[in-house]
């Protein structure tokens, strides 16, 4: 039974990703909280690739909203503006809030349903199956996982990477990028470095670079960085926050600069660190905590602070399904050990658990 009241505050989260939704899971006792997504369900995005290949994965990595969200309300709508007291969506809703979370991450489109998007993967699993040769534009994590993905499941499958910049993973460090380079050349994946691809120019089969080179390929994925989900943010009272990247900028307690009960967290703040869920998550439990503190009257001079890691960030970049490469403070290593951290369930099970979903899925909701 909902525990949801008018005495509590009214906390309204716009973003259900890997930030958003941990806020959400988090505040649902003790405040009426609104989670507004234009989905109906969280996802977590590094178990992406291996969706492609295997799509029963994503039973497990692709989860309902309800099932963590079980004591405040979910809006499956695009946030579209904002004013000092309410969120607006898309939907024609004006939602007030007490304390407002945005964690609006990267735009991309999906499909609105859970259902809609395991039906996705099937099709991209048999839009793979389908093809002896495969393009991958794009070698940021994304293109290099999936490339990672298709040369271990589908080794007789011809690979092609094409990407823009002078090295792969240009997130991580240079070693890195050079040990997954080798990784795919020993995989017989042909990678093409500084060019990009035209695709509007694809015919029968063949795509043409920005270099002029011909590549022949069955088909293509789409592999290059999404925009980030700040645009809705344009007109809004919130338009001034925003650094010149579209990031909104924020204090060390997570508040939107300025704003008393504006926080921001995961990708769409300007702190200076490499985008990562497991930061993205960091910064939900400073948030929830400070929420909290105001919530109960508590004073400001005890609202925690987020400090973004010193030093060079931890990053797993996996290939296939037991290797990976992997940039901690101290060393770059690759291969197994590695691959034994995150390729094997791609930290599904650690975050299921820390959404409290349990293990295994829910029996199937979905008509
Ligand atoms: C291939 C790949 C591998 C990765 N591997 C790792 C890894 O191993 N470990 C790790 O920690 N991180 C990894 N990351 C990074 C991680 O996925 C991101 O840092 C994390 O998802 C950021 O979380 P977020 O909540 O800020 O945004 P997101 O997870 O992008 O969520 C944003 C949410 O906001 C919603 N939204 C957008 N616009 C609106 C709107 N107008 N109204 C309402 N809702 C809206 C979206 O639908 C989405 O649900 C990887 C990323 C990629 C692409």
């Amino acid at each position: 039974m909902s525990t949801q009241g008018h005495d509590k505050k009214r906390v309204v989260i716009v973003g259900g990703g890997i930030g958003g939704g941990l806020v959400a899971k988090t505040l649902q006792f003790g405040a009426d909280v609104t989670l507004i997504d234009p989905k109906d369900f969280y996802e977590i995005p590094w178990a992406n690739l291996r969706a492609m290949v295997e799509p029963s994965f994503a039973e497990k990595s692709v989860i309902n909203h309800t099932d963590y969200l079980t004591n405040g309300r979910l809006v499956i709508s695009h946030a579209t503006s904002i004013t000092d007291f309410d969120v607006f969506t898309s939907d024609g809703q004006q939602i007030p809030y007490d304390y407002l979370v945005v964690a609006t991450g990267h735009e991309e489109e999906f499909p609105r349903t859970r259902d809609g998007r395991l039906k996705q993967y099937v099709a991209e699993n048999e839009k793979i199956k389908a093809a002896n040769s495969i393009l991958i534009v794009g070698g940021g994590p994304t293109g290099v996982e999936l490339a990672g993905e298709i040369a271990v499941d589908f080794p007789k499958k011809k690979l092609t990477l094409v990407h823009r910049g002078a090295r792969l993973l240009e997130f991580v460090n240079t070693k890195a990028s050079t040990r997954a380079l080798d990784w795919l050349t020993a995989k017989k994946v042909e990678v093409i470095l500084e060019q990009t691809v035209d695709l509007s120019s694809a015919s029968d089969g063949t795509y043409k670079t920005s270099n002029g080179e011909s590549i022949a390929a069955d088909c293509h994925f789409l592999c290059i960085g999404k925009p980030l989900g700040s645009s809705w943010l344009g007109e809004t009272v919130l338009k001034d926050s925003l650094d010149s990247r579209g990031r909104l900028m924020v204090d060390e307690h997570l508040r939107v600069k300025g704003r008393k009960n504006i926080f921001a967290v995961g990708d769409i703040t300007d702190i200076p660190e490499i985008k990562q869920g497991y930061l993205a998550q960091v910064h939900s439990q400073v948030t929830a905590k400070n929420i909290n503190l105001l919530m109960s009257g508590g004073d400001e001079s005890k609202l925690a602070s987020y400090k973004p890691p010193k030093g060079q960030p931890i990053a797993l970049v996996s290939l296939g399904r037991k290797e990976a490469v992997a940039q901690f403070p101290f060393m770059t290593i690759s291969g197994c050990i590695p691959g034994m951290i995150k390729s094997r369930d791609l930290f599904v099970g650690k975050t299921r658990k820390t959404m409290g979903v349990g293990s295994k899925p829910r029996a199937k909701t979905e008509k």
